[in-house]
């Protein structure tokens, strides 16, 4: 069934588990993970970024929002454990408004590139316009590295906790995804995988809110291994650790955003089944096999993050 973002993340926070927040581009995915948090009587996070809302519109952002959301409702209606849709590193104005007239449960206003001043302005302005509609918000303090759409950071900032405490007291924001080291994509460290669990602590403490880790993927290396094995080259490919994403979730992590290993598996899957099946044109019976698996790891990461029976 439908549920608010806030509620499932209240609750998480509340008894110290994390709750998937899993990308979707298609309805396949979308079916997976759903599948998955089904079977894991898990509560869910589906969530679109700005450009998976071009995508499926078709460059009409009205129309990608409210597709998103019947899709959504349409097979989350039918299901035991709660589930909410939610927009992934905002940054449009007119997309994120777009996306709430949809009735998505929650969006993020990602104004983390730009200084602390101002990106406590653009989330209050947001935090303001949400919440007079009974939507929630996320806002990112501190820089991931990487290429998050079309803004490049060269080097990761870590969020620097006085000013959390500050930024949640000002905007009211509902959700803080602090930087501590990660970062977007399956080449997350250079060498040692390394997460700045005292700054987690800390922001915890001050902010006493449900938190967000982005830049969460494992990168699963028996799956790069398969995708490579297949023609992929995808060689040093590197995300978070178990061990590490756990301690995190101990320390306060409440939703943990997802998307590249639902990519990475889907790739390798694709890549081998086509490879075995020459003859197989019916797209059915490719995708069936290959969002099999995507629902196979979905499951896994819903029982790392601790909300398996949780719904
Ligand atoms: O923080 C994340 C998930 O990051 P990842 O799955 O790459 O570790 N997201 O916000 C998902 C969209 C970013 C592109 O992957
Ligand atoms: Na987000
Ligand atoms: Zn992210």
């Amino acid at each position: 069934y439908v549920k608010s973002t806030k509620e499932i993340l209240e609750k998480a926070s509340k008894e110290r588990y994390a709750v998937g927040a899993f990308n979707f581009n298609n309805m396949e995915f979308l079916q997976a993970i759903l599948e998955a948090a089904e079977e894991e009587k898990a509560p869910v996070i589906v969530a679109t970024s700005e450009g998976a809302i071009k995508y499926i519109g078709k460059g009409d952002i009205e129309a990608g929002a409210k597709l998103a959301v019947e899709m959504v409702r349409t097979y989350a209606e039918k299901l035991s454990v709660p589930v909410a849709l939610h927009l992934d590193h905002g940054r449009d104005f007119k997309i994120i408004m777009a996306a709430i007239k949809a009735g998505y449960s929650s969006v993020m206003i990602d104004a983390s590139h730009l200084p602390f001043e101002e990106n406590l302005r653009e989330t209050k302005r947001i935090v303001e316009i949400a919440h007079a509609v009974g939507i929630s918000v996320e806002a990112e303090l501190g820089k991931l590295k990487g290429i998050e759409d079309n803004v490049v950071e060269k080097e990761s900032v870590l969020v620097d906790p006085e000013e959390a405490k500050v930024f949640v007291k000002e905007t009211e924001v509902d959700f803080l995804a602090p930087a501590i080291g990660t970062s977007h994509g399956a080449f997350k460290f250079k060498g040692e995988a390394q997460l700045d669990f005292e700054r987690l602590k800390k922001v915890k403490e001050y902010t006493q809110i449900p938190l967000v880790l982005h830049g969460a993927s494992m990168v699963p290396q028996d799956v790069v291994k398969l995708a490579n094995e297949y023609g992929a080259e995808l060689s040093g490919a590197k995300g978070v650790p178990e061990d590490m994403l756990k301690k995190a979730i101990e320390l306060g992590i409440n939703k943990i955003n997802t998307d590249t290993d639902l990519r990475i598996t889907f790739v390798a899957y694709l890549r081998k089944i086509l490879s075995e099946d020459k003859s197989q044109i019916d797209p059915r019976k490719i995708f069936g096999p290959v969002f099999e698996q995507v629902k196979e790891i979905v499951k896994e990461r819903i029982r790392i993050f601790g909300s398996s029976g949780k719904a």
